[in-house]
C-alpha cells in the first residue's frame, strides 16, 4: 500500500516545524523592530531564518506569500503615522563564507553573462530610513517598516547632525528617495547608556537598538529630564547613505557615481566603500574588515556587496524581499544570548572581591565562554541583572567576555537579584573598603587569606618573578589548599598559610592533593569548556594513578574509602561548607577535593615515587635563592614594584638593606620610582609579617643583595648593547608588554626613560603613540617601530644602520 503523498515525503512533520519556526520568528521579529528588543541573538535567529529556508527548499509549497522568508520583517507602530515609500524598501540575503558569497557572485556573472565590478561596503548595524526629496527638500524620513509602509519620523530627523533639510548643488529632480543607516557611534552609545542608566531608563543592549530606540520616540508625555535624554540621543545619531529609492532618470550609470553625486548635494557617504574587480579582492575586503572590525567608528556585522553598474541591477532585479544584485556577507557574532546561572564573588591576590557570572556555556568569537566578570557590586547593580535572567554576552576577538545587560522581557518571576557577601568567601573575614568612597571591597586578612597567598605564591613563581616553571597556578594552589588550609605544605605549625616557608619546602612536604585551579588575579576558579570547575593534582605520584578510574589516595587515612565515588561524597559532607573552595561541592565532577586525598599524604613518609614535580620545584626554589634580587624584590609582593620599579631600586641600591634603610625622599628620587612607590615600600616594612618573610627566606639561603654593588646610588651599570644610550618606549609595541619593552632596553644596558628630551636616542613608538611621538618628531630624535625596537634591544644600534639623536 502507498502512503498518502503528503506523509509520504515527511510534509506533515516539515509544516509542523515550518508553522511553528514562522511564529517564533515573528515573534522575534515584533519584538526586534517595534520594540527594539532581542529575545534571541542575531545568529540564533539568522539560524533560524536558515532552516526554513531549507524547509521551503525541499517543500516549495509551504513557501507562501506571508512567510517570513519573503517579506521584509519589520511593521508599523501606531505611535507613528504612516508612510508609503515611492518606491519598495528591501532587506538583503545573506552569506556567511566566502565560498557561499562565491557561490552567488558566479551565479549572477551567469545571469549577467560576465562578472560585474562589485561595490563592497561596510554593513553598518543600525536602522534604516528612507529620505524623500522634493526639488532638494526634505519633505519625510520615514523607517523601513515592512518595506511598502514606513514610520514617519520627519520630525526627529531635524536635531540629526548631517541630515541636510535642504540639498546643496544644483540639479535635483523632482522626486529623489536617498535610503541610509542611522546609527551610533561606538563611544557615544557608551555614554547614552550611562545617562539612560541614571534616569532610571531602560539601557541597550547594543548600539542598533539603540539607534532603533532612539528615533523612534515620541516627545509628547516625557518629563524635561526624560525629553533632554531624547535629544541627546538624536544629537548623537548619525547617518550613512547606501542607496537610492525613486529616483527616475538618474544622471549617472554606477552606484557608486552616484555616492558621488549625493556627496556633493551634502549627503553623508561612507568613507569606506570601494569598487573591485573579482571575487577574490572581495574576499581581501571582506577578511581586511573582519580584522579591523573594532577600528571602525561604528559597528559592524558585515559587508555588503553589490553590483555596482545600475543596468545589471535593473536586469538582476529583486525578491519580494531583497535585492538579487547585492547580498551581506555576515561576520561571525561577537553577542550572543546565555543565560546567567550564578553570581559568585572570586578573592585576588590583592584582597579585591570581584563578583562574577556563571553563564550557561556558550561558544562566541572562537572559544566557549561560561563567566566574565562583573567587576564590582556596583557594576552588578547598573547592569540590572538578575540571577536566572537571559543575558546579552559580548566577546569581541580577545577581549575578556563582558555581561552587557538583562533580557527583560524573558523574564518569569524566578529571577533573584545577587547580594554582595560581607565576608571573604574564601577566609571569612568581614570585607571592606580599603578607602572611604572606594567602591571595591577587599579582604583585609591580607596575610594568610588562602586566596591572596595562593595570589602571591603564583606571582612568585611567574615570568616576572622569580620565573620557576613549575610554581604556576596549580603548584600555588596545591601549596596553600584552600579546602584544607592547615594541611598544606605552606601552612605554618598553626595552621596558617603563608609565604614565609616556601624555600624551607621539601620533598616529603609535596604530598598528592586535588586542587581546584583558579586565577590568581580575581581568584575565580577556572573552568572547563562544559562549565565544570577545572581541578589538577600537581604533585601525584606514579603510583597514586589508579586504572581508568579517578585519583584515589593510598595510606591509612583512608582505607575506608574504596572507590573515588565515596571519596566524593564524604567531601561534600565535610564541615568547610563556608570555605570558598566549597563551590566545587555543587560542580559535578569526578576529581573532587575530598577530606580524603587531601590527608593522604601523612600516609607516612616513604615515597618510594616521588612526584616529578615535586622534585623539580623543590630544585628550581633553591635556584631561584640566588636569582637576581630584582627578582627577589618583585617576589615579596610589595604593592605597584613590578620588574621595572625592581629593577630600578635593585641597581640603585644593590640590596634589601640599603632600600629599606632609605628615606622617603631618597626613595622616589630613584628613576623608575617616585613618590607612590616609595610610600607603598615604607608601609611594607613596616608590617611585622613581611619582615618574617625576609628573616626566613634570608635564614633559608635567598640572597637579598647583589654580590660586589658599591652601594646606594653607584648603581652597577649592566654592559650591553645599549649602554649609555637613553631610549623612551610609547604607545603598543608588537610584541613587547609596556613594562616588558622598559626591561629590554635596561636589560641591554639601556637606560629607559620616561619622556623625550634632546638626550634621548631613540624613541620607540607604536599604535597609540601620543605626545612622546609628537616631541621626538618636533626634536628631530629618531623613531623606530617594534620590528626596529627588537632588533635594536637585541643587536644595537648599528644593526639599524641609523644614527641616533646626537
Ligand atoms: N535578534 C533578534 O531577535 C532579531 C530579530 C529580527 C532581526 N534581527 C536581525 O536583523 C537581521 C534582519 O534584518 P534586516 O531584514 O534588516 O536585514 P539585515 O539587517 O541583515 O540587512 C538589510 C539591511 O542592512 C542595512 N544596511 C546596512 N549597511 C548597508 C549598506 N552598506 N548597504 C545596504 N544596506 C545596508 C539596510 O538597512 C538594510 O535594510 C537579522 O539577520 C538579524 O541580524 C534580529
Amino acid at each position: 500500500m502507498t502512503e498518502p503523498t503528503s506523509t509520504r515525503d515527511g510534509l506533515d512533520e516539515a509544516k509542523a516545524e515550518w508553522t511553528e519556526l514562522a511564529e517564533r520568528i515573528q515573534s522575534y521579529q515584533a519584538a526586534y523592530y517595534e520594540r527594539d528588543e532581542s529575545l534571541v541573538s542575531d545568529a540564533e535567529y539568522d539560524g533560524l531564518m536558515q532552516r526554513l529556508e531549507e524547509i521551503e527548499r525541499r517543500f516549495p509549497e509551504l513557501a507562501g506569500q506571508d512567510s517570513p522568508t519573503r517579506r521584509v520583517g519589520g511593521g508599523v507602530s501606531e505611535l507613528f503615522a504612516p508612510v508609503v515609500h515611492a518606491q519598495r524598501m528591501y532587506s538583503l540575503d545573506n552569506v556567511f563564507s566566502i565560498d557561499e558569497f562565491r557561490g552567488w557572485a558566479e551565479k549572477v556573472a551567469r545571469d549577467l553573462g560576465g562578472a560585474p565590478a562589485f561595490l563592497c561596503e561596510l554593513k553598518i548595524d543600525g536602522l534604516a530610513l528612507n529620505l524623500r526629496y522634493e526639488n532638494g527638500k526634505l519633505v519625510t524620513a520615514a523607517t523601513r517598516g515592512d518595506g511598502v509602509t514606513g514610520e514617519d519620523v520627519t520630525a526627529n530627523i531635524a536635531y540629526i547632525p548631517g541630515i541636510p533639510q535642504r540639498l546643496s548643488g544644483t540639479g535635483h529632480p523632482p522626486l529623489v528617495e536617498v535610503r541610509g543607516e542611522v546609527y551610533f557611534p561606538v563611544a557615544a552609545f557608551a555614554e547614552l547608556n550611562a545617562h539612560r542608566e541614571a534616569l532610571g531608563e531602560k539601557v541597550f543592549a547594543n548600539p542598533r537598538n539603540a539607534a532603533s530606540g532612539s528615533l523612534r520616540q515620541k516627545s509628547e508625555g516625557k518629563s524635561p529630564e526624560r525629553l533632554a535624554l531624547m535629544h541627546e540621543g538624536f544629537e548623537r545619531l548619525r547617518l550613512t547613505v547606501h542607496g537610492i529609492g525613486a529616483w527616475e532618470h538618474p544622471p549617472v550609470h554606477s552606484q557608486s557615481e552616484m555616492y558621488e553625486l549625493l556627496a556633493s548635494w551634502g549627503l553623508p557617504v561612507s568613507k569606506y566603500a570601494k569598487v573591485v574587480m573579482g571575487t577574490e579582492a572581495v574576499a581581501e575586503f571582506i577578511e581586511h574588515f573582519g580584522a579591523e572590525r573594532h577600528s571602525v567608528e561604528h559597528e559592524i556585522d558585515g559587508i555588503v556587496i553589490k553590483v555596482d553598474n545600475f543596468a545589471q541591477q535593473g536586469s538582476l532585479g529583486s525578491t519580494s524581499r531583497a535585492p538579487r544584485w547585492a547580498i551581506a556577507y555576515k561576520y561571525p557574532p561577537e553577542q550572543v544570548n546565555t543565560k546567567l546561572l550564578d553570581i559568585r564573588v572570586g578573592v585576588g591576590r590583592t584582597g579585591r572581591a570581584t563578583p562574577y557570572a556563571v553563564v550557561e556555556p556558550v561558544f562566541v568569537a572562537g572559544s566557549t565562554v561560561s563567566q566574565a566578570t562583573l567587576h564590582n557590586q556596583d557594576v552588578v547593580r547598573a547592569k540590572g541583572v538578575l540571577i536566572g535572567d537571559t543575558v546579552v554576552l559580548r566577546k569581541a576577538g580577545d577581549v575578556i567576555p563582558e555581561i552587557l545587560g538583562p533580557v527583560t522581557e524573558l523574564r518569569d518571576g524566578s529571577e533573584h537579584a545577587f547580594v554582595m557577601p560581607t565576608e571573604c568567601p574564601e577566609c571569612g573575614t568581614p570585607l571592606r573598603a580599603m578607602k572611604e568612597g572606594d567602591i571595591d571591597l577587599r579582604c583585609p586578612n591580607a596575610r594568610s587569606c588562602p586566596a591572596q597567598v595562593r595570589g602571591r605564591v603564583e606571582h612568585i613563581g611567574s615570568r616576572g618573578g622569580l620565573d620557576i616553571e613549575v610554581l604556576g597556578e596549580v603548584v600555588a594552589a596545591a601549596l596553600t589548599q584552600p579546602l584544607f588550609p592547615e594541611r598544606a605544605p605552606l601552612a605554618d605549625a598553626h595552621g596558617v598559610v603563608g609565604e614565609a616557608g616556601l624555600f624551607d619546602l621539601t620533598v616529603k612536604d609535596l604530598f598528592p592533593v586535588v586542587v581546584v585551579v583558579r586565577d590568581a588575579e580575581t581568584g575565580l576558579p577556572k573552568l572547563n569548556d562544559d562549565g565544570s570547575q577545572r581541578e589538577a593534582m600537581p604533585f601525584q605520584r606514579r603510583r597514586d594513578i589508579k586504572k581508568d578510574g579517578p585519583f584515589v589516595a593510598p595510606g591509612p587515612d583512608i582505607s575506608n574509602v574504596d572507590d573515588a565515588g565515596s571519596a566524593d561524597s564524604n567531601a561534600a559532607d565535610s564541615g568547610s561548607a563556608d570555605s570558598g573552595a566549597a563551590d566545587a561541592g555543587e560542580q559535578p565532577s569526578t576529581n573532587k577535593p575530598t577530606e580524603a586525598s587531601a590527608r593522604l599524604d601523612f600516609a607516612g613518609d616513604e615515597l618510594s615515587v616521588p612526584s616529578a614535580n615535586a622534585i623539580k620545584l623543590i630544585e628550581n626554589l633553591e635556584l631561584a635563592k640566588t636569582k637576581p634580587l630584582w627578582r627577589i624584590l618583585v617576589s615579596l609582593n610589595i604593592r605597584h614594584v613590578g620588574p621595572v620599579a625592581a629593577r630600578a631600586l635593585a641597581d640603585f641600591f644593590g640590596s634589601l638593606d640599603a632600600i629599606r634603610a632609605a628615606s622617603r625622599d631618597e626613595l622616589a628620587q630613584v628613576e623608575g620610582v617616585g613618590g607612590i612607590i616609595a610610600d607603598s615600600l615604607l608601609e611594607w616594612f613596616e608590617i611585622d609579617w613581611h619582615q618574617e618573610i625576609v628573616r626566613r627566606w634570608t635564614a633559608a639561603g635567598v640572597q637579598f643583595s647583589i654580590p660586589g654593588h658599591p652601594g646606594p646610588g653607584a648603581a652597577a651599570e649592566v654592559e650591553g648593547v645599549l649602554s649609555g644610550l637613553t631610549i623612551v618606549a610609547t604607545g603598543s609595541l608588537d610584541g613587547f608588554t609596556r613594562d616588558g619593552a622598559k626591561e629590554a632596553i635596561i636589560a641591554a644596558g639601556g637606560k629607559a626613560a620616561s619622556s623625550v628630551s634632546k638626550k634621548t636616542d631613540y624613541v620607540a613608538a607604536g599604535p597609540g603613540a601620543g605626545s612622546k611621538l609628537t616631541k621626538a618628531e618636533e626634536l628631530g630624535v629618531p623613531v623606530l617601530d617594534a620590528a626596529q625596537f627588537a632588533v635594536l634591544v637585541t643587536e644595537g644600534p648599528d644593526a639599524l644602520g641609523l644614527t641616533s639623536n646626537g
